[in-house]
């Protein structure tokens, strides 16, 4: 297996280690629609100029710089090919009729707001309410990067199955005595211990790392690092996981990911649950799975490959995604819930017997 030494990045484009692509123009439109200002800052122009075939900075300022009309064509464009999930609320229902809904809700970024400090991305009591609800109706899953326990913490659900680690540890609800649980990298757990201790001595020298231990998976997070040190912070990384061949380092939100390099991931995770639940080989099934992540992506490619379930990405830009359909945040995301579970109630409900006049 290999290890993906060279693979940091962050939201914002910027790379450490070898020479990596500049950003996307729907990457760079995103980035002014999520300011709500098209003005772009130093560094990002010294660094898209550093990028740009010409070298010049106007045409990293060109680049760098759409305009407010050529972001939202953009988005307008990327939203007719990946709807509305609340727009096309009704034809989801539809193709939910006769089938069993089987619901996996990723947590940060889905079902809570992507805050600074990841100790305190808490999720409000309507979402958790709303998430009841739903597990109420439908089998539910919470399928987090997260280690399992602090994600339950968050959640605090006990009705609900959880994969941590992404995917790497999961666990049904506690009061099942039969509860599956799988941990397909539990020999890795001493290395992991091992790593982090490396990692939080190295990165304790950049201001505003923080290193969090999932279990399974170690997150460094570079949300509050400031953007002139995310190479050196990426270097610091790069120089502990150089000695764990069996460890690969993949990137999310502002966090370098280092995980066992097993064939395992959300997608596996979802295989996992189905078949565990009694789903597995069944056409009555529709697995919907909703996240904002790229490791939400492996959960939407299995979902494509089988020809079977609905894929939704949270996002408020244009991304890559094999997901069909999109919703924008968490609190879009509520209203799908809460939609759901209306449509749920109404579609069950016994029909009107007319009173006799
Ligand atoms: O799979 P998820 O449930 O989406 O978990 C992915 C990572 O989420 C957390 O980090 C992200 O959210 C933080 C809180 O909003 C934010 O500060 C950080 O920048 C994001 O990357 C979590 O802390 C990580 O451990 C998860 O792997």
């Amino acid at each position: 297996m290999t290890n993906q030494q060279d693979v940091v990045v962050s939201e914002m484009g910027i790379a450490a280690g070898a020479a990596l692509p500049g950003p996307s123009p729907a990457l760079l439109a995103c980035r002014g629609a999520a300011a709500g200002a098209m003005s772009l800052r130093y560094l990002d122009l010294a660094a898209a100029a550093a990028r740009s075939a010409s070298g010049t900075w106007a045409d990293a300022m060109r680049a760098s710089s759409p305009t407010r009309s050529r972001a939202a064509d953009e988005f307008t464009a990327w939203v007719r090919k990946h709807p509305s999930a609340l727009g096309k609320f009704e034809q989801i229902a539809s193709a939910s009729k006769g089938k069993k809904v089987v619901m996996f809700l990723d947590y940060d970024g889905t079902l809570s707001p992507i805050v600074a400090d990841p100790d305190a991305a808490y999720m409000s009591d309507a979402m958790r309410a709303a998430v009841r609800d739903v597990a109420k109706h439908f089998p539910t899953s919470i399928v987090s990067g997260r280690c399992r326990d602090k994600v339950r913490n968050f959640v605090a659900l006990s009705e609900l199955y959880y994969a941590g680690s992404h995917g790497m540890d999961i666990k049904g609800p506690s009061s099942n005595p039969e509860s599956v649980l799988c941990q397909p990298a539990s020999e890795f757990l001493p290395v992991m211990d091992e790593v982090y201790k490396a990692l939080v001595e190295k990165t304790k020298s950049t201001p505003g790392a923080k290193v969090e231990h999932n279990k399974f998976c170690l997150s460094v997070h570079f949300r509050c690092v400031d953007e002139k040190r995310w190479n050196g912070l990426a270097e610091q990384v790069k120089a502990v996981t150089k000695d764990y061949p069996k460890l690969k380092l993949t990137h999310g939100r502002k966090v370098l990911e280092i995980r066992p390099s097993i064939m395992w991931d959300k997608g596996k995770a979802l295989e996992f649950l189905l078949e565990s639940l009694g789903f597995a080989n069944r056409s009555d099934v529709l697995p919907v799975y909703i996240g904002d992540d790229r490791t939400d992506e492996d959960a939407f490619k299995v979902l494509r490959k089988r020809g079977q379930g609905i894929g939704i990405l949270v996002s408020k830009c244009p991304k890559e995604t094999n997901a069909s359909y999109s919703l924008q945040d968490p609190g879009e995301v509520m209203d799908f819930l809460l939609r759901l579970v209306d449509w749920k109630r109404k579609s069950s409900a016994a029909p009107m017997v007319r009173p006799r006049v």
